[in-house]
């Protein structure tokens, strides 16, 4: 399989993260949040390009033409992120076939191992598409307003979505054009493709690719950036 281009959907306002500028520019160990996602996802051999969605706002992506060698092309996200990924899948090159696969990777995880994008690429390719994952290992909990637990949930079946997440350019663009037209919001890739009849294929992947959210991920963020590659 030829090397993909991966959409990175950068367009958040960061609400759960404080600080003064979104959470995908505020500093992790010396430099953006962004940078190091940017730089893992360009040095992966599978991967052809950047896409990224940004906000029309904003005001701190430093434009590029080209990182680590590979092309970056920068386009305007939208107020959901299932809208900023389909900005960023018609802003893809023409060369983008529509039968071809792409990635789909947050700003906001700058952990993502590149074992795990060889495997996604390797195993989903084979198929429909899928996502990179891993199951629930915890106790599931039911919580009231009060935060008092109400009910222990089945874990059997259950993982927990990351990204990258990887489908073929049209059909996943079809899918969140579907979703958005009956007002539903995605919360991710493979909710837009399991609507359309589709199961994604789960990967597993390390736990440690989280989505940097609340102020709390940035240190953990930092301790992991330097045992991940
Ligand atoms: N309208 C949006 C919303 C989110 N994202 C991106 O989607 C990824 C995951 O979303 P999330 O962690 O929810 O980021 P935010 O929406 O910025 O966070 P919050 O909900 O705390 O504002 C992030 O890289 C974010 O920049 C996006 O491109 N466009
Ligand atoms: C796409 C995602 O990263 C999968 O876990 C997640 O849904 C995006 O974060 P959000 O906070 O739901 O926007």
């Amino acid at each position: 399989m030829d090397a993909l281009w991966c959409v990175v959907p950068a367009a958040g306002k960061g609400v759960r993260a404080g600080g003064d500028r979104p959470k995908q520019y505020q500093w992790l160990a010396g430099r953006p949040l962004i940078d190091h996602t940017l730089e893992r996802l360009a040095a992966h051999p599978r991967i052809a390009g950047l896409l990224v969605a940004i906000a029309a706002d904003d005001t701190h992506f430093a434009a590029t033409d080209t990182i680590g060698g590979k092309p970056l092309i920068v386009t305007v996200g939208g107020s959901e992120r299932s809208a900023s990924v389909l900005a960023g899948l018609h802003a893809l090159p023409a060369g983008v076939a529509d039968d071809e696969f792409v990635l789909v990777h947050d700003a906001a995880r700058p952990c993502v191992r590149a074992v795990d994008i060889e495997r996604l690429v390797e195993l989903a390719g084979k198929g429909e598409g899928g996502l990179l994952g891993a199951p629930l290992r915890d106790t599931l909990k039911r919580a009231d307003a009060g935060c008092h637990s109400i009910a222990t949930e089945a874990r059997d079946g259950r993982w927990r979505a990351f990204t990258p997440q990887m489908f073929r350019r049209a059909a996943l663009a079809h899918a969140l054009r579907l979703a958005a037209e009956a007002g539903i919001v995605v919360s991710d890739e493979a909710m837009a493709m399991e609507r359309t009849g589709v199961s994604p294929l789960l990967v597993e992947g390390s736990e440690d690719n989280i989505k940097v959210t609340t102020p709390a991920d940035f240190a953990l963020a930092e301790f992991l950036l330097g045992r991940t590659r």
